[in-house]
């Protein structure tokens, strides 16, 4: 997968409208709150109960779910690792734009690789990613198993899992670390609303 430039004839246009005028309109600020972990961690859970909670709150949010996404913007894409690179970049570019848009951007994707995640986070301003790793071992995920993907992958059914045939670099120094293994889903859910600042 080669990875697009800036086209030459492409000229930025300037806009009328900006991020200052819809964080302004909504109340609140936008962010990217980007979950990572292996599977079955606790991701899709946690920016669902987020949105929902931020939701009722009045905040104006998209949650931008591995699964989902791989459906549509992404569907061309399999787990390689040259397929996982460019799926990462696809939902940064996304993510930069829905957080334009003002919104709170809640993504949950495995995204195994420290410097993709860096990528991310490099385009856009500091304090606009926050980093979250769903920090749950591989025993446990196995244990939970929701999708049975991991009987799969040991029985030697899909190919280069994270985890076990492929890959995952835990983050060194993400903003919040959750304890998604032994946790509740609502002790979590208060961990990252709290570093929100009590949203
Ligand atoms: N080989 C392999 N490795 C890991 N995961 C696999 C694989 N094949 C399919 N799946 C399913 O795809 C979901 C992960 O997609 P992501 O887009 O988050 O992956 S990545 O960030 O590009 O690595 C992942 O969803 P989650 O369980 O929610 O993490 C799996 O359901
Ligand atoms: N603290 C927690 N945070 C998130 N999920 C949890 C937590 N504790 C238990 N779980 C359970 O773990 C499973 C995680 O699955 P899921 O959210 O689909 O993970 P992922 O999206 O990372 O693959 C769910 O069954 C969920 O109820």
């Amino acid at each position: 997968m080669t990875q697009p430039t800036t086209s030459p004839n492409a000229v930025w246009q300037e806009v009328l409208v900006n991020r200052a005028d819809r964080e302004r309109m909504n109340g609140h600020r936008g962010a990217i709150l980007w979950f990572t972990g292996l599977s079955g961690s606790g991701k899709s859970t946690m920016i669902h109960a987020l949105e929902k909670h931020l939701h009722d709150a009045g905040r104006h949010t998209y949650a931008l779910d591995g699964d989902n996404v791989r459906h549509g913007l992404c569907g061309d894409l399999g787990f390689s690792n040259q397929d996982r690179v460019e799926n990462i970049r696809r939902i940064g570019e996304v993510a930069k734009l829905m957080l334009d848009a003002g919104l709170i951007v809640l993504c949950g994707f495995i995204s195994p690789f420290a410097a993709d995640r860096q990528r991310v986070r490099n385009l856009v301003a500091p304090g606009d990613f926050l980093e979250i790793h769903c920090e749950c071992s591989l025993e446990i995920c196995e244990q939970r198993d929701v999708k049975g993907l991991y009987r799969k992958a040991r029985a030697g059914l899909i190919p280069e899992f994270t985890g076990i045939s492929s890959p995952y670099e835990a983050p060194e120094n993400p903003e919040l670390r959750l304890d998604t293994g032994n946790e509740s889903v609502e002790a979590c859910v208060g961990r990252v609303l709290a570093l929100l600042g009590g949203d």
